[in-house]
């Protein structure tokens, strides 16, 4: 049954397996794996950090990075649509006291820098204060859009105006960077931080990465314990997270095949079709989407509920163009 519910979805390849089977491992906890270590050496390295921190998913990297860089009462700003905001249990508020701001961006999840100058607040005798600014690229919610690095360093360079750190959501780092045709690390170079997950498009099983300044990942490694991630003989995980650091091949037949499944829905009457950036297509059902997402699976293809009457389709490794195929056809026929 093609899964399109997600890029979280991909199972990993002959190659991770054995990987993880041939890992040499060691004791996290006391950075004694040199898997893990090497994992995030070069991480950093890709993303062009001083540092970086593997962590178990990418919302225990976001929620540490916040952990992180916030003190208990502070305020944080974010896209009202963000993963952080919207799909992370309210995290923010659970594990770091600390309020959102939300701010309604662009359509594709793009925040201004006039927008970040008004929804500063100074700290007093009354106000919070804003110590954190939250990205994210792609932007999930707004269907996997890519946002120009020129945004980003726009964003960024208001919240220093006002010394407010940056922390990047980059759950899907690397299909923004495909999708811009840039290297990671220059949407990175504008932000503080920047979380990316090796477990969506890029096909590991487990584990994403937390990366920054040497300090910041030194004070994220105690927040990571504190939240119970820290990891022992992780090495298991890490060698396959490394094959999907360094195979990041898959993105653009991703892209490609959302385009394809994109084009051939836009062709059935009633349904509303998002022009994909990258590997997420969002389409509006004009009607409840639990009944096309039942029909689909009727029909033998997998998606997610999105809003009320919105459906998600990811593409990633594990389904190609003849499933792309077999899900238009599954549309056709409801
Ligand atoms: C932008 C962004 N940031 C963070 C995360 C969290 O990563 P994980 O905790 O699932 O590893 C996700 C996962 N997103 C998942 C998905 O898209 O299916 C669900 C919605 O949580 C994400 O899309």
């Amino acid at each position: 049954m093609p899964d399109f519910r997600s890029d979280t979805v991909t199972k990993p390849s002959e190659a991770m397996r054995e990987a993880a089977r041939d890992a040499d491992v060691g004791d996290d906890v006391y950075r004694g794996d040199p898997t893990v270590n090497e994992l995030e050496a070069r991480a950093a390295e890709v993303v062009g950090t001083e540092a970086a921190l593997y962590v178990p998913s990418g919302t225990m990297g976001n929620q540490v990075a916040i952990r992180t860089h916030t003190a208990r009462g502070d305020e944080l700003l974010c896209e009202t649509d963000s993963h952080i905001y919207k799909w992370e249990l309210g995290g923010i508020a659970q594990h770091s006291g600390v309020q959102a701001r939300t701010i309604d961006g662009d359509d594709r999840g793009a925040l201004s820098p006039e927008q970040v100058h008004d929804g500063y607040v100074a700290r007093d005798g009354h106000r919070p204060g804003t110590s954190l600014l939250c990205l994210e690229n792609t932007h999930n919610s707004k269907g996997g859009t890519a946002i120009p690095v020129d945004d980003i360093a726009a964003a960024a360079e208001a919240a220093r105006d006002h010394d407010v750190s940056v922390h990047l959501d980059g759950a899907r780092l690397f299909n923004a960077a495909a999708a811009l045709d840039v290297p990671a690390s220059e949407i990175v170079a504008p932000v503080d931080t920047v979380m990316f997950c090796l477990s969506k498009g890029l096909g590991a099983p487990v584990g994403s990465i937390l990366a920054g300044p040497e300090s910041f990942i030194e004070e994220a490694h105690r927040v990571r314990k504190l939240f119970g991630g820290g990891m022992r003989q992780a090495g298991m995980i890490a060698a396959p997270g490394l094959l999907a650091l360094d195979n990041r091949t898959r993105l653009h037949e991703d892209h490609a095949n959302a385009r394809l499944l994109a084009d051939g829905l836009r062709d059935i009457d009633g349904l509303g079709v998002s022009e994909p950036d990258t590997n997420i297509v969002l389409v509006d059902t004009d009607g409840p989407a639990e009944q096309f997402i039942d029909a689909l699976e009727a029909e033998g293809v997998q998606a997610s509920r999105f809003g009320p009457e919105q459906v998600r389709f990811c593409t990633h490794w594990d389904v190609d163009e003849s499933d792309v195929e077999r899900a238009v056809a599954a549309a056709q026929s409801i």
